[in-house]
């Protein structure tokens, strides 16, 4: 049995731009990201999206404005790990943007996002995200910049 990880990801908008934070230590240092982290044993994933956003970007919002974008589940074929990924997005928050010793927080225009310095998987599932098309992903990766394989699909409910 491969290692297998539950963790959460939230896209914060604003009308044209994206929140992204520069992840900092970890799994996917030296990328831009979404916020989101590994659902705790016996954690709702939203709220598990909700406390990861708090703790990584410093803001708040309610579980009923998160919505739903899609799932990925990523294979890591170098180290047998699996992780499944929650994917929200929210344009209601409150609260200040904060940098903390896991992210640095910074807004990009929707037409000026750092592709090129993010999860290569990104582009390929962000067009889903904004045009509203609920979507399942299946990527293997080798090492954290290799992507061997992907299958991306339109779905019903994740
Ligand atoms: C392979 N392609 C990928 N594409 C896009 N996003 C990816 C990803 N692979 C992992 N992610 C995200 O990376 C974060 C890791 O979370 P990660 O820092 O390990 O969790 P957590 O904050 O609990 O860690 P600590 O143990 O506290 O350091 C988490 O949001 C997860 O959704």
């Amino acid at each position: 049995m491969n290692r297998y990880l539950c963790c959460t990801l939230v896209q914060i908008f604003d009308h044209k731009r994206i929140l992204l934070g520069l992840k900092k230590r970890g799994l996917g240092v030296g990328k831009w990201n979404g916020f989101g982290g590994k659902v705790k044993p016996g954690e709702e994933i939203k709220m598990a999206a909700v406390r990861e956003l708090k703790e990584e970007s410093g803001l708040d919002v309610e579980t009923s404005d998160l919505t739903n974008v899609g799932k990925l589940v990523f294979e890591f074929v170098n180290n047998g790990l699996v992780i499944e990924v929650y994917v929200f997005r929210a344009q209601n928050y409150h609260g200040e943007i904060v940098e903390t010793e896991e992210m640095k927080p910074q807004w990009f225009s929707i037409d000026e996002i750092p592709f090129n310095e993010m999860w290569v998987d990104d582009i390929d599932w962000y067009p889903f995200m904004f045009t509203q098309k609920l979507f399942f992903g299946f990527m293997k990766f080798n090492g954290e910049n290799e992507m061997l394989y992907k299958e991306l699909q339109v779905v019903e409910n994740v």
